[in-house]
Order: C-alpha cells, then sequence, then structure tokens
C-alpha cells in the first residue's frame, strides 16, 4: 500500500549561533511522524539560494523565519498533502513550481529545504529502513572521511587569521572510528599546545579553536606539531583541508584579495595562486576549498591546471552546490571538485543531482555542514547515501557537530563487515 502523507507543519527553533532557523514535521498514514531541521551559513555564496528571514524586523534583529514557517503551513503543506511519501523528486519539483524562482526567493530555500529533508526521512522511516540506505540504496556503504575543522578564521571568528578553516583529514586511516579518533586526539593534543603558549583556547563556530596566532602559517605549523605530538605522521596519517573561504576577503570577489592577518596584505589573484603553491609544496595538503573568490574563475582554473593533479581543489561559493555553475565549471576545467550543501540549493533531489554530476565527470565531492548547525543528523546519513566521499562537519567540542560524528560511529557499526571506509572517491 503506498504511504502517503497526511500532514506538514514547521516550527521556528534556534541554531547554535542562537539564530532562529525551521523545523518542518511530516507524518504519514502509516503513523509515522519525523522531523528535519535546517541549517544556516555565515560566508555565503552570492549565488545560494536563499534564505527567507522575515520582513518584520522587530524580532530577533530581523532574523526570524516566521515568514518561512507560514510558508510550509499555509502554501507547501496544502500542496503535498496527500502525495506518496515516497515521490521525493515530484514532492521536490512540486515545491520549485510553487516558489517560481530560481534562487527559491518567494518560498525560502530555508522553508522548501525543510521539506525535503522532512519527506526523506518520513520515506525511509515508512520504508522501514535506515536513512542512508533509503537515499542510497543497498550498495551504500561507504563512509566518508572526515575532514575536522580545528582552527577557526576568517568570518567563523574574526580575531585571528584570514582563512576560515584548517581541518585534520584523516587519511591514512584504517576504519571511520580510527580516523575520527585520530584528529580528536589531534583537537586535543593542539588544545594543550594553545595553553602552553598562552594563546586561547576558546572555539568559534564550527568548534575549532580561534587563537590570536600571527598570520595564515603560524595556524598550519601549530597544527603539523600537534599531529606529531598525538603520535601520527603529517602527510601520512593525517592530511590537511582548507578552507580559505577567499570571497570573503576579496573585495571585488574577482582578482583583488586583502590578507588582513599576515603579513602578505594585498594580492592580486597570480600572487594568491603563488601563495597557494608554496604551500601546497611545504605543507600536506590534501584539499582545498575556496582558494579564490566566487567570481575568479580564471584563477580557479589557472590553479587547478597547476595543482590539480596532486590536491583537489574544490569549489563552494563559486559553484553553490547548483549543476548550473557545476557544468560550467566542468566544461572549463575551473576545480576537480565540488562542496555539496543541501540549503546552497534547497532540495534533497537537487543537491543528489549535484553529486551525480559530479561523479559523471569524475570529479570529487565534499558533503558540507553549515556554520549555522542544529542538532540534526541529516548529513551524515547524506552523505554514507551519496557514497562517502569527504565530510566536514566541525571539530570535537560542539555537539551539534559531534551529533553527525556520532551518527557516522552508528552507521558504521550497522554496516558491520561490508564496511568500505576512506571513500575519497
Ligand atoms: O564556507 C563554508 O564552507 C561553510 C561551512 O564550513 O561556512 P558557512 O556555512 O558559514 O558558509
Ligand atoms: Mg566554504
Amino acid at each position: 500500500m503506498t504511504t502517503v502523507i497526511t500532514s506538514v507543519s514547521a516550527l521556528e527553533i534556534l541554531d547554535s549561533r542562537g539564530n532562529p532557523t525551521v523545523r518542518v514535521f511530516v507524518e504519514t498514514d502509516s503513523g509515522t511522524r519525523v522531523s528535519a531541521s535546517v541549517p544556516s551559513g555565515a560566508s555565503t555564496g552570492e549565488n545560494e539560494a536563499i534564505e527567507l528571514r522575515d520582513k518584520d524586523n522587530s524580532r530577533y534583529n530581523g532574523k526570524g523565519v516566521l515568514d518561512a514557517v507560514n510558508n510550509v503551513n499555509r502554501i507547501i503543506a496544502p500542496a503535498i498533502t496527500g502525495q506518496p511519501v515516497s515521490e521525493q523528486v515530484h514532492i521536490d519539483r512540486i515545491m520549485k513550481k510553487l516558489d517560481g524562482t530560481e534562487n527559491k526567493s518567494n518560498l525560502g530555500a530555508n522553508a522548501i529545504l525543510g521539506v525535503s529533508m522532512a519527506v526523506a526521512r518520513a520515506g525511509a522511516e515508512s520504508a522501514g529502513l535506515p536513512l542512508y540506505r533509503y537515499l542510497g540504496g543497498n550498495t551504500a556503504r561507504r563512509i566518508p572521511v572526515p575532514a575536522m575543522n580545528i582552527i577557526n578564521g576568517g568570518e567563523h571568528a574574526d580575531n585571528n587569521v584570514d582563512f576560515q578553516e584548517f581541518m585534520a583529514v584523516p587519511i591514512g586511516a584504517p576504519s571511520f572510528r580510527e580516523g575520527l579518533r585520530s584528529i580528536a586526539e589531534t583537537f586535543h593534543r593542539l588544545k594543550t599546545l594553545l595553553k602552553n603558549r598562552n594563546l586561547a583556547t576558546g572555539v568559534g563556530d564550527e568548534g575549532g579553536f580561534a587563537p590570536d596566532l600571527e598570520n595564515n602559517e603560524a595556524a598550519m605549523d601549530i597544527i603539523m606539531e600537534a599531529i606529531e605530538q598525538a603520535g601520527y605522521k603529517p602527510g601520512k596519517d593525517i592530511s590537511i583541508s582548507l578552507d580559505s573561504a577567499a570571497s570573503s576577503f576579496s573585495p571585488d570577489l574577482t582578482s583583488k584579495y586583502e590578507l588582513k592577518w599576515s603579513g602578505e596584505g594585498k594580492m592580486n589573484s597570480d600572487e594568491m595562486i603563488s601563495l597557494c603553491r608554496d604551500w601546497i609544496k611545504k605543507y600536506p595538503i590534501v584539499s582545498w576549498e575556496d582558494p579564490l573568490a566566487e567570481n575568479d574563475w580564471n584563477g580557479f582554473r589557472k590553479l587547478t591546471e597547476k595543482v590539480g593533479q596532486s590536491i583537489d581543489i574544490v569549489g563552494d561559493d563559486i559553484f553553490v552546490t547548483n549543476t548550473k555553475y557545476i557544468a560550467k565549471g566542468i566544461k572549463e576545467k575551473t576545480a576537480n571538485s565540488v562542496l555539496i550543501k543541501l540549503n546552497q540549493i534547497g532540495t534533497v533531489t537537487e543537491a543528489i543531482d549535484a553529486v551525480q554530476m559530479c561523479r559523471e565527470a569524475g570529479w570529487r565531492y565534499f558533503i558540507s555542514h553549515r556554520s549555522g548547525e542544529t542538532e540534526d543528523t541529516f548529513l551524515a546519513d547524506f552523505a554514507v547515501a551519496m557514497g562517502g566521499g569527504q565530510l566536514k562537519t566541525g571539530s570535537a567540542s560542539r555537539s551539534e557537530r559531534i551529533a553527525k560524528y556520532n551518527r557516522l560511529l552508528e552507521i558504521e557499526m550497522e554496516l558491520g563487515a561490508m564496511r568500505c571506509i576512506i571513500g575519497r572517491k
């Protein structure tokens, strides 16, 4: 018998930064009741799907999401109630049509994604399957390689280094569990090192430390020390993924770069590329996200041409999980990997399409949380469903991030002998 949606409703909740976000509840006639919560970014790309914030700015400094909640309750709910819950693609299409804009600015990507995620979860429940299996099929058994953010800078910390994320990646680990242990140990070691040098051990939005370091390189140097002191070999056991989030220090988003916290100061695109190349020679970097700004397509292409054989050049703000931009990137050889964020595009179906496009082109993909998160663990299941790749979901110090790591540990246990780890494919 087909299970149909009987009720859809939304609630305004808070995210990990204390800002409002949307939680959606979906019920079906088989008695299922599930919810899903939408994350929210700080360093957002210009072309991301729009997160709807209230017109009335008397609440939460204009950051309320009651308009989006109303859109779920009054517009989306009547349109999809009665639909078979397993018809994810169809339901996502109905919402896109209802919205009628390119960037989901009418109903809000936060409203639409909340429903899309909750429908997927309700579909999994009704089918009696774990979410990763429902979305990824019977063969979904690859756990992503975690990239743990251990130093936060840029817009996620505002007091230290220009680059936004310094992540430890357990490239040599035999299992997810062991990989997670090695990067969590490195995180703790880093804390001790910082303490010993009288540097702050407070954390940024994603849970990485946010010490007042001299410059960007100092962050890399202390991480190298932490890896070694934790008993691991940099480049063999643990490597580094970076997210410069270069748009955040590029005034024209195209060719000018202004490093505020480092000696480098003002740079053009070629100078930025040569800084990246120097770092890649000096440090064990496996992937570099947004090394250049979101409209610096040319710079991206040049850097990829130079270093794309040895590391992943990951496009986040430049591709915004949108197949329109990813297709252009593939054609022009702009990068070789895409950051996948569900709320950048606004439906589960379109995020899956983006992953599919990467796979077909032989590109890698890197599944990602947002800097504003909730306790929802959808992302962990989604990453396994998508066949692994890499996953970034913050550090070992904030529960909204740890919830995802813990869910992956559960999935790994469930998969048992079928497990296939460290899927940087
Ligand atoms: O830039 C990024 O990749 C993300 C997630 O780490 O940050 P935000 O959610 O603030 O865009
Ligand atoms: Mg990014």
